[in-house]
């Protein structure tokens, strides 16, 4: 499609100063106002200070560079620089593996969808390829009137603000979160109640929930002094910063600046309100309101309040659905997450901090953290949403493999256990001295 037809499809914009403003996506990083000259660069990177001095001293060389750019953007300028290797080579097998990746596509509603496998089909680009594939699928660029190719400039500048060198927070996360997203949408109690804005909204905060992730916790932003502990007085940092991020790019790309600002308001604030029930240290709060709508049985999902809170909730399960998958995929996202918690304790021994609960690797091992986490936060959760969906297939099927998961994980620990008890124990006759 050509550019110019794809602008006609759009409907007529205007352009509001502060809907305008490329600045828009420093909203989230006042902080860095009194920075001296050298440092302005980094605004909108969220990455430990740590690794801001070698951003500073790269992009002190790089002068040409037109528009403020993120931590990520900056890495992928780089790789560009640098000429072919062996990420571009593999873009001789675009065609291909396109091809394979839109066959995918078409089981993209199966809890089974292997995300690892369409990233790799997608050449990476599995977050753009989903988003344009559902955002179709459900209408929503005819209905919202959405221009092609602002549409598609922002999935892209989306996914590239996803650090792809974090083991867990990473696009693929993103994209995993988005395709569980989409299949409670399709929940027969949810799905006939949906408008196309519930949609829109569950889909954009499902893909935006973690952008620009510095892959670690707000405990380690808030004890470095990070700026952004600051500016969000250290108060849902993180998801502060992804929906601040989010808004950002939605500004910067003018994608929704054809609707009137009331509504551009609304949807701004949902998302936030989306992505800030995503911070873990809420679950109880949410998990109590959840609890206490289904005893009473009193949710109406004609009401729009009652929509927004059940699709807080989707949310929230999509975030941390990765134990509900099958062993094959969740196995690799529950080393993710413990490769990047002991990444974060790694860093906190190098600079003398305190090491963060469950990342001091010396500790803590995976089983013990997955069985942990399933116990305190994934089944609690999962139990009431079963409840929610009065037993649907789906949340049958994710129960049952969050019990197998949790069961191999005892079963992996247990051999660890005995292989550590061998170990300790002298050999029978020997007495250890030489
Ligand atoms: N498999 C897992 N094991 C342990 N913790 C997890 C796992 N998956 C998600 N999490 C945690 O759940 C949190 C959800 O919010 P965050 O994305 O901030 O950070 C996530 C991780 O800290």
């Amino acid at each position: 499609m050509s550019c110019l037809m794809v602008e006609s499809l759009g409907a007529v914009s205007f352009e509001s100063p502060d809907q305008n403003a490329v600045c828009s996506r420093t909203l989230g990083d006042g902080g860095l106002k009194g920075a001296p000259a050298g440092l302005q660069s980094e605004r909108r990177g969220s990455y430990p200070s740590i690794d801001l001095r070698l951003l500073n001293r790269e992009l002190s060389t790089k002068r040409k560079v037109k528009r403020l750019l993120s931590f990520q953007r900056y890495l992928h300028a780089q790789r560009r620089l640098r000429g072919p290797g062996f990420q571009n080579s593999l873009h001789l097998l675009d065609e291909d593996y396109q091809g394979q990746a839109v066959h995918m596509l078409s089981k993209v509603g199966t809890w089974s969808f292997d995300i690892f496998l369409f990233d790799r089909l997608s050449n990476g680009n599995s977050l753009v390829t989903l988003l344009c594939h559902l955002f179709n699928v459900y209408g929503l660029i005819r209905h919202f009137q959405l221009d092609m190719v602002k549409l598609h400039r922002f999935f892209g500048m989306v996914q590239e603000d996803y650090h792809s060198q974090n083991p867990y927070h990473n696009a693929i996360h993103a994209t995993d979160v988005t395709q569980a997203m989409h299949c409670y949408l399709q929940e027969p109690k949810i799905a006939h109640h949906l408008t196309p804005l519930d949609v829109f909204l569950a889909l954009l905060a499902a893909a935006a929930h973690d952008v620009d992730h510095p892959g670690v916790n707000q405990s380690f932003l808030i004890k470095t002094k990070h700026h952004l502990a600051s500016l969000y007085q250290n108060s849902s940092v993180l998801e502060n910063h992804h929906w601040r991020s989010l808004v950002g790019m939605l500004r910067e790309c003018s994608l929704l600046s054809h609707l009137p600002p009331s509504t551009l308001r609304d949807i701004e604030q949902q998302l936030g309100s989306l992505i800030l029930a995503t911070d873990i240290s809420r679950q109880n709060e949410f998990l109590g309101r959840f609890k206490s709508h289904l005893d009473n049985k009193d949710l109406q999902l004609e009401d729009a309040g009652h929509r927004h809170f059940m699709l807080q909730m989707a949310l929230k399960c999509a975030d941390v659905c990765n134990p509900c998958r099958d062993w094959e995929l969740s196995s690799q996202w529950s080393e993710r997450v413990c490769e990047e918690f002991y990444r974060q304790g790694d860093l906190e021994r190098k600079c003398h901090l305190e090491i963060s609960p469950l990342c001091d690797q010396q500790l803590e091992t995976i089983p013990v953290i997955q069985i942990g986490f399933i116990t305190y936060i994934v089944e609690p959760l999962f139990e009431e949403w079963m409840r929610f969906t009065n037993g649907s297939l789906l949340a049958n099927n994710m129960l049952g493999h969050l019990k197998r998961n949790k069961a191999l994980w005892r079963q992996l620990l247990h051999t660890q256990h005995k292989q550590a008890a061998g170990r300790a124990t002298p050999s029978r006759g020997g007495t250890g001295v030489p």
